[in-house]
């Protein structure tokens, strides 16, 4: 088994699924350089979660620019002597601006987006963590940071949905769909050894790692 192949890896998934916290492990593992996403810079973040609809605009705007600039700074890393292990995919971005903004606001946005939207490396692997709205909620009330105390459980719902669709049609790079309700790679050694086995021995272009109860 290796994983020498896998030389960009993005892990995505719902808010709290444990994206930051796997691609840290992942990334110390595999010596790779992590390159995460920063939603405690974002000013707008707090207010949005409790005035969505007022808020929702520049939050949007800020993440957009500020992953258009780490994408941009990812261009310029040489893929073939480093590695790189990653939180988000660009592409979550408009699923995002589709759950929070009305028509004339998507509009404007969708403008930024193609214009913003850099040329950047393909994934060698996208692993998208899943897990249920009600463990979401359990993980980021975990978390505790008082940012999200005001992040609703309606939107964890509709965001999870979101992520669903939109990787029922991802076909860009490699996809393991990884069910996290009964593994916990973060806390426990083996399920993280487990994780990396599949990765290694992985064949298709989309499977699924699931552990039973
Ligand atoms: N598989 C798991 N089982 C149980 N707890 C987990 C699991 N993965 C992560 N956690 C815990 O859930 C919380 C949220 O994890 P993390 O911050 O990595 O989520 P995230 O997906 O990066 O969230 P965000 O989208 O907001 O950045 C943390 O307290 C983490 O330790």
């Amino acid at each position: 088994m290796s994983l020498d192949k896998y030389k960009y890896v993005v892990v995505e998934g719902p808010i709290g699924v444990g994206k930051t916290t796997l691609a840290q492990k992942l990334a110390a593992n595999l010596q790779a350089q992590p390159l995460l996403e920063q939603p405690q810079e974002n000013p707008f973040l707090e207010k949005f979660y409790r005035d969505a609809t007022r808020y929702a605009l520049p939050t949007q705007m800020f993440f957009l620019f500020q992953r258009v600039n780490q994408l941009r700074d990812l261009a310029q890393t040489d893929l073939f002597d480093a590695r790189v292990v990653s939180d988000f995919l660009l592409d979550k971005d408009p699923l995002f601006a589709r759950l929070t903004l009305d028509d004339d606001e998507l509009n404007l946005y969708q403008q930024l987006y193609a214009q913003l939207r850099p040329q950047s490396a393909v994934p060698d692997l996208v692993i998208y963590l899943q897990a249920q709205p009600e463990t979401l909620i359990e993980r980021v009330r975990k978390r505790g940071l008082s940012m999200e105390s005001g992040l609703s459980e309606v939107y964890l719902y509709r965001l999870c949905e979101s992520y669903s669709r939109f990787f029922y049609h991802y076909d860009a790079s490699p996809l393991l769909i990884v069910n996290t309700e009964h593994l916990n790679p973060i806390e426990r050694d083996d399920d993280f050894t487990l994780l990396l086995n599949h990765i290694g021995n992985m064949r298709g272009k989309r499977e699924f790692f699931n552990l039973g109860e």
